[in-house]
């Protein structure tokens, strides 16, 4: 099948995405609500109101107090750069296979909302599928056990954000942590380091992007944003007709969340997953070197989504996901499956 805008996605998700392209304008009214995390267990209940309205209301919150150290962060940025800064015939050895979630890929992100490649390169990690995908100790000393160090602690922080809303949904506390659990071979959520490169400004938003709108497939993001390193909007659903997007202030000490469609499906749309892009930077802003990471919280490929209310007929997590990688990589890069 070819991939392209014009392509009918089967996905409802799919469709909404591919007619939100246009640049829009800003609109700096609105505030990402800051959620304080600390003592998470005594003032879970209250975090949970808090969780739920930002999710509900405007879909992007920030995390403060959430317990992983700066320290770790800062670490995690910097080992990320010394992969991006290995050569090209390095990082080429660990691509990215057809359809999967894992190894390097280049200027090769298509999102069905622009048809133009995301200006960047990023490295997946996906815990079961990731031999011969790790770059040798000589090439980069430490960074499989450093990476999947991060990641299990960026699993903690979004399992306690998902038992909040499984609590809010009617199922288990642990519902969503048992759903995405590590230790089985059908685990498929990933870390995401990305990489946007050095641009030069525009004076006006063209077709390029250095991340096309779209929403995420997940359940919940995790974003790390680089301190100083801005471009990330976000527009809310209800407003995405008008196109008024807001300014994710680049915040090196909280983490930006997200909902995603899975867990929209999952709620019967009560949560809402939202559109978000990076766009370039206009003259007179930062150009160089652009630095973020993600961790996408995905349901184990074997889970099946049906929500409280049964609004959508089932899917496993793993047909869902692969319906959308499908839509968003090119054939050029034998995204097509
Ligand atoms: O880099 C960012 O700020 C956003 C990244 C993103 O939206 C994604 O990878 O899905
Ligand atoms: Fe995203």
């Amino acid at each position: 099948m070819e991939k392209n805008v014009t392509t009918p996605y089967q996905l409802d998700e799919l469709n909404r995405e591919s007619t939100y392209g246009g640049v829009g304008e800003d609109a700096d009214e609105r505030e990402i609500p800051v959620i304080d995390f600390s003592d998470f267990t005594q003032r879970k209940a209250q975090i949970t109101e808090a969780l739920w309205h930002a999710a509900t209301e405007v879909g992007f919150f920030q995390i403060a107090n959430h317990g992983i150290s700066q320290q770790a962060i800062n670490n995690a940025f910097t080992t990320a750069e010394q992969f991006f800064a290995l050569s090209e015939e390095t990082k080429a050895q660990y691509p990215r296979p057809k359809g999967a979630n894992v190894g390097w890929e280049s200027l090769s992100q298509v999102r069905p909302s622009t048809g133009t490649p995301d200006q960047k390169e990023s490295y997946q990690i996906t815990r079961p599928f990731m031999q011969g995908l790790w770059p040798t100790e000589e090439e980069l000393p430490g960074f499989a056990t450093e990476m999947l160090d991060f990641e299990q602690q960026c699993w903690q922080v979004g399992m306690q954000v998902l038992s909040c809303f499984a609590d809010k949904l009617g199922f288990d506390t642990d519902f969503f942590t048992q759903a995405h659990d590590p230790a089985s071979g059908a685990y498929q959520s990933t870390l995401r380091l990305l990489h946007y490169y050095p641009t030069t400004p525009v004076e006006e938003q063209g077709k390029l992007w250095r991340a096309g709108a779209h929403t995420d497939f997940d359940c919940l993001t995790l974003l790390f944003q680089h301190e100083g390193h801005g471009g990330l909007q976000v527009c809310p659903g209800k407003e995405a007709q008008e196109g008024r997007w807001t300014n994710v202030p680049p915040r090196g000490d909280v983490i930006t969340c997200n909902i995603g469609d899975m867990l929209q499906r999952w709620s019967d749309d009560a949560l809402q997953s939202n559109l978000h892009r990076v766009r370039m930077p206009k003259t007179g802003e930062y150009t160089g070197s652009r630095q973020s990471i993600a961790f996408f919280c995905q349901a184990n490929k074997d889970k099946l989504i049906e929500g409280p209310a049964n609004k959508y007929p089932p899917i496993t997590a793993e047909d869902f996901l692969n319906q959308r990688i499908q839509a968003n990589f090119t054939k050029a890069d034998g995204g097509g499956y």
